[in-house]
């Protein structure tokens, strides 16, 4: 081993518990990465040599950093780093020989996902055999490294053939003040270098879905509240686009995402009543919705936060004085008088008070949701809280939807062209979500299930039976 004496300043404070120095690391190219990994190497008590194109040239490079040319860079310690990008990595051919049984940490990234066939990671051993190739950094922006803003992301992946390279690299990462993840072999290097290309890959989903719900349901409502009006009464509700209309779209949205978070779970367990067994696989599309519950949720609880925000300034509302002031100055005229109805008084402080709950419950999911609350609680805790307060949820924020439509609920009355209120529509999932759910807990039915569950199978012999409930217990109340 290459180990070289330390001749920078001792001024940076160390990171490690002693003032013991710390070898001497080679970095292959002076860009935006590499001299801001030498800072920070700098900084905690490395040495650092930097390999470049043109040594002289090379400017901007952190005090105490020695410049060299590649191959004498190398020469200098047995950890390269390599800072380049992979389309040049070509030039590393020419240097096999030095390379030999050296370390190279390959931090590079692409520019799309699976843009290569090999990961950068493998490309690079088959252009360096004799090297030991460690995977790291990439995850890690330069940005980052230089400004100290690693609240974020302080986690490394590692991966690499060689476990006493791996080791060596990892050590590196903790001296930095950084978490080593080991993802082992070279194998792993393809999803290290996919993961920071990815775009909030679980928000996908929700993100199209509520796009998909917002649309659909604000051409329904412009063809009821707008369209309709106006062809048959040459009336302009234009201005119903402001505020009247997204106060439909945003609480139906809402509703529909919350149903269709609670919809995976009583597809799957219909899934394993229907095949009698727990041990095979869910169905892809069936996978990702069930992991893409969290995202689902949150999105439901954005549109009910709109919902309540848009229905709290109802009251201001120039149209809705202006009919309440005009309706009153009618009745005067007309020297008539709107009875109280007590049902209407109960209807509607009824679904008002539904939605209100609602929304508590619904605030509450996603609080808990935050890591940091989550992490307080158990799985059990959680478990109760996400999937029995969040059917409560459910339960009344549909139940506030339906008395909302009170008196007119399905009324013929309250057709436009053949179209029901959106509201109705919206009520559609959430009650097939609902029923089925009661369904799952007739007695009977729950108590196949919860055996499902526990590892029972409905086609396995019977000597194997008591054995398979051993083994299954550990698959017990485990996340999906
Ligand atoms: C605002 C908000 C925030 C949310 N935040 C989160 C969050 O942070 N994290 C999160 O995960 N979800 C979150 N969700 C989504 C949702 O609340 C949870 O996923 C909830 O646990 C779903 O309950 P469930 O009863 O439908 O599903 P589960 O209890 O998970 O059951 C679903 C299905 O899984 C299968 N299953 C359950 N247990 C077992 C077992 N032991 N063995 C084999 N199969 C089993 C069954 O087929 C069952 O039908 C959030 C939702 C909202 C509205
Ligand atoms: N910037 C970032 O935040 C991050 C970057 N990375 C990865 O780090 C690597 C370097 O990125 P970055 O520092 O931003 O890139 P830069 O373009 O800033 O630097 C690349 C360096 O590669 C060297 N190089 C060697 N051969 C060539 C060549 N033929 N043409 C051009 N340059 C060459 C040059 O150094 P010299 O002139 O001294 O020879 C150049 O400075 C990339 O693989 C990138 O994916 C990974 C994570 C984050
Ligand atoms: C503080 C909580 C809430 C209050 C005060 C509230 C109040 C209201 C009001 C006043 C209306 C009638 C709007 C109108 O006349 O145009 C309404 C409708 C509705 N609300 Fe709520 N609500 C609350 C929470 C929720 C929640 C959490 C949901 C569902 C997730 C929800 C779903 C709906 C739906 C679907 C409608 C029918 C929309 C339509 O077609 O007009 N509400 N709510
Ligand atoms: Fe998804």
């Amino acid at each position: 081993m290459l180990v070289m004496e330390k001749t920078s300043t001792d001024a940076f404070p160390s990171t490690t518990n002693s003032s013991e120095k710390q070898e001497t690391v080679c970095i292959f190219g002076t860009g935006d990465f590499g001299r801001s990994l030498a800072l920070k190497m700098l900084q905690c008590d490395y040495s650092i040599v930097f390999g470049s194109r043109n040594p002289q040239k090379s400017s901007l490079l952190p005090n105490g950093a020695e410049v060299l040319s590649y191959s004498e860079a190398a020469q200098k310690s047995d950890i390269i780093i390599i800072a380049v990008h992979r389309e040049h990595y070509e030039f590393l051919k020419e240097l096999t020989e030095v390379l030999k049984g050296k370390i190279l940490v390959d931090i590079s990234n692409n520019l799309k996902i699976n843009q290569y066939p090999e990961s950068n990671a493998e490309y690079l051993v088959q252009l360096v055999p004799g090297a030991h190739v460690v995977k790291a950094f990439n995850t890690i922006s330069a940005w980052a490294l230089q400004s100290g803003a690693l609240d974020a992301n302080r986690q490394v992946f590692v991966c690499g053939n060689d476990s006493k390279a791996k080791q060596r690299v990892m050590d590196i990462v903790r001296t930095l003040g950084l978490i080593p993840l080991d993802q082992g072999s070279l194998m792993a290097a393809k999803e290290i270098e996919n993961y920071p290309l990815q775009l909030f890959p679980m928000w996908k989903f929700p993100f199209y879905l509520s796009a998909i719900l917002c649309v659909f349901f604000f051409f329904y409502c412009v063809i009821r509240d707008i369209i309709y009006p106006y062809v048959n009464g040459k009336k302009d509700g234009t201005f119903r686009l402001a505020i009247s209309i997204p106060n439909r779209i945003f609480p139906i949205a809402a509703l529909t995402l919350l149903a269709l978070v609670y919809l995976p779970g009583v597809t799957a367990a219909i899934l394993q009543l229907y095949r009698g067994t727990k041990y095979r696989r869910f169905p892809d599309w069936l996978d990702h919705w069930l992991l893409c519950r969290k995202q689902l949720g949150l999105a439901a609880l954005g549109f009910a936060f709109l919902h309540v925000l848009y229905t709290l300034v109802i009251p201001i509302r120039y149209y809705v004085r202006w009919t309440l002031k005009n309706r009153t100055i009618t009745q005067a005229t007309a020297k008539t008088e709107d009875p109280f109805s007590t049902s209407t008084a109960w209807l509607n402080d009824s679904y008002i008070a539904l939605g209100i709950l609602g929304f508590f419950l619904f605030v509450l999911l996603g609080i808990t949701s935050l890591p940091s609350v989550s992490n307080m609680v158990n799985w059990r805790e959680f478990r109760f809280v996400q999937s029995k307060l969040g059917y409560l949820t459910l339960i009344l924020c549909t139940a506030h939807t339906m008395v909302y439509g009170g008196k007119r609920f399905l009324s013929p009355s309250s057709l436009r062209w053949y179209l029901p209120s959106a509201y109705v529509i919206a009520l559609i999932i959430p009650c097939t979500v609902l029923v089925i759910k009661c369904i799952l807990m007739l007695p009977c039915i729950d108590k196949t299930l919860t055996r499902i569950r526990q590892g029972w199978e409905r086609n396995s012999k019977p000597t194997s039976n008591g054995q398979h409930l051993k083994q299954s217990s550990i698959y017990l109340d485990s996340p999906l």
